[in-house]
């Protein structure tokens, strides 16, 4: 019930509209009970000769009836669906917003797909729910209440009667919500499955291809949808036995009034214009009856997709929140990391174990290590993609956690390995850091990257559309890309992580040469495994297994006899050296 008052919330700014809906609901039941009322004086009147000015007097205002319950069917329909409708939007940007507030750790936790599943197919139940469930209960209860009424003022005795099998509908309803309920449950998670699935397989299209794994997924796709299919089943079956159930008990009412009802039209003790009407009313009263699966069906539903949209905005970013100023920062880029130790969520080994290490504001430093040694953890906890135990890592001497994430972030520009293109625009991609950047500011980037001879060769040069709907980029143009993305911001703080992994050491070495100037004064961190780029930057340091392994300018470790700098140092230039022989 909780989660159903959240949602009511969404409703408050269509109240106006709602209530117009409402009000034509209420007209179109109303004016649907009229309907026997009048066929009852007609009958009546039927045996007393009626004048033919009376009978076309009834026929005009069965004929008013119809109309005016016309224009309220599209009233109802108009302001009660267009809301619920209205309310989806709202509640789906709601969602949009929330997931880009939160962090790292928490997409970590969740499958795309699953939330994907929850964006669309729950939000449906609920407006389903909101909208349609809704309007049937209102419907189910104007109905009730006003036939009931007008068949208790026809004749109470037919009436109890009439009602004698009710206590069997709420025996049915008790015994199939639950299990209708869980076998709801189920199927909703399924249908998560079954979207993360096909979104895990259409970004991993190359590796399937490659692999040639088609056919074992598309037999892993199909058993997941069997057993969608026999949950969906299980649940039909349940609906199976209650719907027929519920009818067979409303055509065991309708026996009793024709038994009971005839007997007293023959008596004489009701006349047969109020037999008629009655039974009228009992057929207008099976339909929300029926209508008690159908609303179970789409609160179980929306109950379970209101949980787990629910269980989404109630997530928050695990990283601290500060409430001071971007005013307050005066960012310059010195960084301090004290005895940092750090574990990823649910992972008990530390990826980072003691770490000090003072880099001066707008020094370069590589940091170099073997694989899994923990540099792109370090990395990562500068921007604050995951935050660092307190007190352990100081930007200008304050703690990061007392920075802002996204004031740290304008700040700090970060190009990782394997970076992540929009599918849009080369130009858009690049402005996105800076999106008030002059058409001049993005050329000279793109020049300083060293973008401009692929440019050439793509159809519409900076205009050319690239990602999932447009031209392929390789590793290196993607990681130039995403370099020029990161400098236009003019960063205090530049991180590269392993950013030039797919270049060659010639263009890596025109790309440094050309940022030189732009990086002046920039505190600039370079995770990488050539050690030919370590000797270009003020400082190397070494890590291994999340410790700092060395630490010194590039002379320095050369001089450590057992240092592992050196051991590495030598062993890829023996490497290159055997290249340029073999070459
Ligand atoms: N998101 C994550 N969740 C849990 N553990 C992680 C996560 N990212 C990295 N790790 C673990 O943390 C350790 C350090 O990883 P990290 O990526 O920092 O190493 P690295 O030095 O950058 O390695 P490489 O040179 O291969 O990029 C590894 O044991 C890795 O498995």
């Amino acid at each position: 019930m909780e989660h159903v008052r959240t949602f009511i919330q969404y409703m408050k700014p269509y109240k106006r509209e709602m209530l117009i809906g409402i009000f034509a609901l209420l007209v179109t039941d109303l004016v649907g009970m009229v309907i026997p009322w009048l066929l009852k004086q007609v009958i009546d009147l039927l045996p007393n000769d009626p004048a033919q000015s009376q009978l076309i007097g009834f026929a005009g205002w069965l004929f008013l009836a119809a109309g005016v319950q016309a224009v309220a069917r599209y009233g109802w329909r108009r302001y009660l669906f267009g809301p619920s409708r209205k309310m989806e939007i709202d509640i789906l940007n709601h969602l949009f917003a929330h997931f880009l507030t939160l962090d790292r750790t928490f997409f970590q936790k969740h499958e795309v797909g699953d939330l994907m599943s929850r964006a669309t197919n729950d939000l449906r139940a609920v407006k389903d729910f909101l909208g349609l469930g809704l309007l049937v209960v209102l419907d189910a209860v104007v109905v009730i209440i006003g036939c009931l009424a007008l068949m208790i003022y026809i004749n109470p005795k037919l009436t109890l009667y009439a009602l004698l099998p009710l206590p069997f509908i709420s025996i049915l309803f008790f015994t199939f919500i639950r299990a209708i309920s869980i076998r709801h449950q189920s199927i909703q998670e399924n249908l998560s499955r079954i979207t993360s699935m096909v979104q895990e397989n259409l970004a991993g299209i190359r590796v399937l291809h490659a692999f040639v794994q088609e056919q074992n997924e598309i037999n892993r796709f199909d058993r997941l949808n069997r057993d969608h299919i026999d949950q969906n089943m299980s649940l039909a079956k349940m609906f199976g036995l209650f719907t027929p159930s519920l009818v067979f008990v409303i055509g065991v009412a309708a026996m009793i009034t024709l038994w009971i009802g005839g007997k007293e039209v023959i008596d004489g003790t009701i006349t047969l214009g109020s037999f008629v009407a009655f039974n009228g009313y009992l057929m207008m009263l099976s339909w929300p009856m029926m209508a008690i699966g159908y609303v179970i069906n789409l609160w179980q539903k929306g109950v379970t997709a209101m949980r787990r949209i629910q269980h989404i905005l109630d997530s928050r970013t695990a990283l601290v929140q500060s409430e001071k100023e971007e005013g307050a920062f005066d960012i310059r880029g010195r960084i301090e990391v004290r005895r940092l130790a750090f574990s990823y969520p649910d992972s008990e080994v530390n990826a980072l174990d003691g770490i000090d290490l003072k880099i001066e504001a707008g020094t370069s430093v590589a940091f170099i290590g073997m694989i899994g040694a923990g540099k792109s953890t370090l990395m990562q906890l500068l921007p604050r993609v995951f935050d660092a135990p307190q007190g352990s890592l100081l930007l200008d001497g304050t703690p990061i956690s007392e920075v802002p994430a996204f004031v740290l972030r304008r700040h700090i520009g970060y190009v990782e390995q394997e970076p992540f293109l929009f599918s849009t625009t080369i130009r858009n991609n690049i402005a996105l850091a800076r999106p008030e950047a002059s058409e001049e500011e993005i050329e000279a980037m793109v020049h300083c990257v060293h973008l401009t001879p692929d440019l050439e060769r793509f159809p519409k040069g900076l205009d050319t559309v690239v990602g999932e709907r447009g031209v392929s980029v390789s590793g290196g143009q993607k990681q130039r890309i995403a370099l020029a993305r990161a400098l236009i911001r003019k960063p205090r703080i530049l991180i590269l992580d392993d950013a030039f992994s797919s270049l060659d050491v010639e263009t890596e070495s025109i790309i440094l040469n050309n940022i030189r100037s732009v990086i002046e004064g920039t505190t600039t961190l370079i995770v990488t495994h050539r050690l030919s780029l370590a000797r270009q930057v003020d400082r190397v340091v070494v890590l291994g297994e999340g410790k700092v392994l060395e630490d010194g300018v590039h002379a320095e470790l050369m001089q450590k006899q057992d240092g592992v700098y050196r051991r590495i140092y030598s062993n890829q230039a023996l490497a290159r050296e055997m290249e340029i022989l073999l070459k």
